[in-house]
């Protein structure tokens, strides 16, 4: 059965700088249903992470609705049921691997030896059993950034946002992290929407979103944006 995970409509968020104001998302309507993959484009700045945080609820609109209606109200959104992965590997420094992916467990107070025995399960499903006792700094920007999507991935979330997720790393390490990514997701109604620059990111999603000056036109055609 196809959920209707997030319905938004006409979206907007002004950010006021001193004097000025910004309009970062200026019009956005969108429905982001249960197993989609949905790619985000658009040039920098044209509004693509305040769109992310505004879908995860970390962030509030201006004016416009935004209902997470299959999921609940904001308060329940994360770490349960939406996750984020960032273009920064975001793990912390004094965890190693296994406490950094077990943490949002923990925050949810589950169980330390359940939480871990969880972590230690996800990160043999993407294959970094082998790092999970080491430290952050020990790792690359690859394994960091997978170490990422592992943690994103451990509360079985219903929607994972990722904004640019491979901006760091290279073309062969950043192939690698969607694999990673889209075989984990295989067979589940777990939603993907990733934000990114990549064409070849965006090519093995389903759905391609344009945003272009905090507009956002939705299409499932990707031929439109990537002009092919
Ligand atoms: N906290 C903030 N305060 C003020 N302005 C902001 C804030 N966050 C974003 N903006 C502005 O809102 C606009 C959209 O920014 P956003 O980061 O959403 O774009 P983006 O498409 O994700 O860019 P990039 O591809 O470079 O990451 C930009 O003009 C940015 O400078």
């Amino acid at each position: 059965m196809v959920e209707m995970l997030v319905e938004a409509q006409n979206l907007r968020r002004v950010y006021q700088r001193g004097e000025n104001s910004v309009v970062a998302v200026d019009s956005a309507t969108f429905a982001i249903t249960s197993g989609a993959r949905i790619a985000l484009m658009g040039p920098s700045g044209s509004g693509k992470s305040t769109l992310l945080y505004l879908m995860g609820g970390l962030d509030t609109p201006t004016s416009g609705k935004i209902a997470w209606t299959a999921l609940g109200d904001r308060k329940s959104l994360r770490p349960q049921k939406i996750a984020f992965v960032f273009q920064m590997p975001s793990l912390l420094a004094p965890l190693n691997v296994v406490e950094n992916v077990a943490l949002p467990l923990l925050l949810g107070n589950i169980e330390p030896y359940v939480a871990r025995k969880a972590a230690m399960e996800v990160l043999e499903r993407i294959g970094l059993s082998a790092i999970a006792d080491k430290m952050p700094e020990e790792l690359s920007g690859g394994q960091a950034q997978r170490v990422a999507v592992a943690r994103a991935l451990v509360y079985r979330p219903r929607l994972i946002l990722a904004d640019e997720p491979t901006g760091q790393l290279d073309r062969s390490t950043a192939k690698l992290l969607l694999d990673v990514l889209l075989a984990t997701l295989e067979g589940t109604d777990t939603a993907l929407v990733v934000a990114t620059h990549d064409r070849a990111v965006a090519e093995r999603l389903d759905s391609l979103w344009y945003v272009r000056h905090g507009n956002l036109l939705t299409s499932s055609n990707k031929q439109l944006a990537l002009g092919n």
